[in-house]
């Protein structure tokens, strides 16, 4: 089987149209703008990149972009009470801080200091809960955007047996949770699972968020299962010139498209729709917060 490739950048484009349209229909019928904050702290290159994309992409919604850049020795106490501001302002109903924050930041505290109603990266303890009791929530983008596409691809997802190789609480725990809601069998696998290779060999759905490049070989996917590849790693790539590096997801993807019905590639599978789902949850989180109804397709 050669695999179908599930286009996760055109997908992100048509995501953002239906943002798009709905930031009109709230400007003309409400008078409302949504607004996004992002919090930035430090000089992480990789970080600066991804808040550039999320601002620009922000205003090409018609949405209102705040970036708030802080230094990397910023004190915890300044940067929360930075989010207390916004917390407070009626004109950000989404606020983002980019991870990983400098080490002498608690990740955690600074997390459950955002409103959770504004909180758009669904991290905050309450979102977490909610999604875990199948309650409506803000859903963490890249799991969500995971969903949208298998979604598209496959129409129902129940039954499925699918498989989640990681357990971080940015993806491999929403993502389980996100499929259970669909009426999947979820099985979470990691570092300590026995027999990975056999547990993976089972799965209609396989998610990889490990961070591992290339660590899922073609010989672990069942013929026709869907692969949803989370990594983004930078490796050497002694063949494109020295010193060159290109960049590889968690699964192998010629072995892995040899025997997948559909996968993701990377770049340009899982990675742009993280953004384009931080866009859409910010409409539904400026909806929510003015009373409306909330746009359709763009929750899970
Ligand atoms: N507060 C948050 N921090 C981080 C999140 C997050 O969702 N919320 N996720 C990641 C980084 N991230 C967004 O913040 C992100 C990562 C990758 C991409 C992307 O489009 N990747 C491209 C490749 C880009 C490249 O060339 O390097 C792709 O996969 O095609 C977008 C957003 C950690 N922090």
């Amino acid at each position: 089987m050669t695999a179908t490739i599930i286009d996760g950048k055109a997908f992100a484009g048509t995501v953002r149209e239906k943002v798009a349209g709905h930031v009109a229909r709230l400007k003309e019928e409400h008078g409302i703008t949504p607004g996004l904050a992002v919090v930035l702290v430090g000089e992480d290159p990789a970080s600066q990149v991804y808040v550039r994309s999320k601002g620009k992409q922000t205003v090409e919604v018609g949405m209102n972009s705040y970036e708030h850049k802080l230094d990397a020795d910023t004190s915890e106490a300044d940067l929360l009470a930075l989010i207390d501001q916004l917390n407070n302002d009626p004109a950000v109903h989404g606020i983002l801080v980019q991870l990983p924050l400098p080490k002498h930041l608690n990740e955690d505290l600074v997390i459950n200091s955002i409103d959770p109603a504004k909180d758009v990266d669904g991290f905050h303890i309450s979102n977490v809960g909610l999604l875990g009791t199948g309650q409506k929530s803000m859903v963490p983008c890249t799991p969500l955007g995971c969903l949208m596409m298998l979604r598209d691809h496959h129409g129902s997802l129940s039954g499925m047996d699918a498989v989640v190789i990681g357990r971080s609480n940015i993806v491999g725990k929403p993502m389980a949770q996100l499929l259970l809601g669909d009426s999947c069998t979820v099985t979470i696998a990691h570092s300590r699972t026995k027999d990975l290779a056999d547990v993976v060999r089972r799965a209609d759905i396989v998610v990889a968020a490990v961070g591992r490049p290339e660590m899922v070989p073609g010989d672990w996917i069942k013929e026709g299962a869907t692969v949803i590849d989370v990594g983004i790693n930078r490796i050497d790539a002694p063949e494109k010139g020295e010193g060159k590096t290109r960049l590889v997801g968690d699964c192998h993807f010629d072995s892995c498209a040899e025997r997948a019905g559909a996968i993701t590639p990377v770049p340009g599978g899982v990675g742009p729709m993280t953004i384009a789902c931080l866009l859409a949850n910010t409409v539904t989180a400026c909806c929510r917060a003015n009373g409306l109804a909330e746009p359709e397709g763009l929750t899970a």
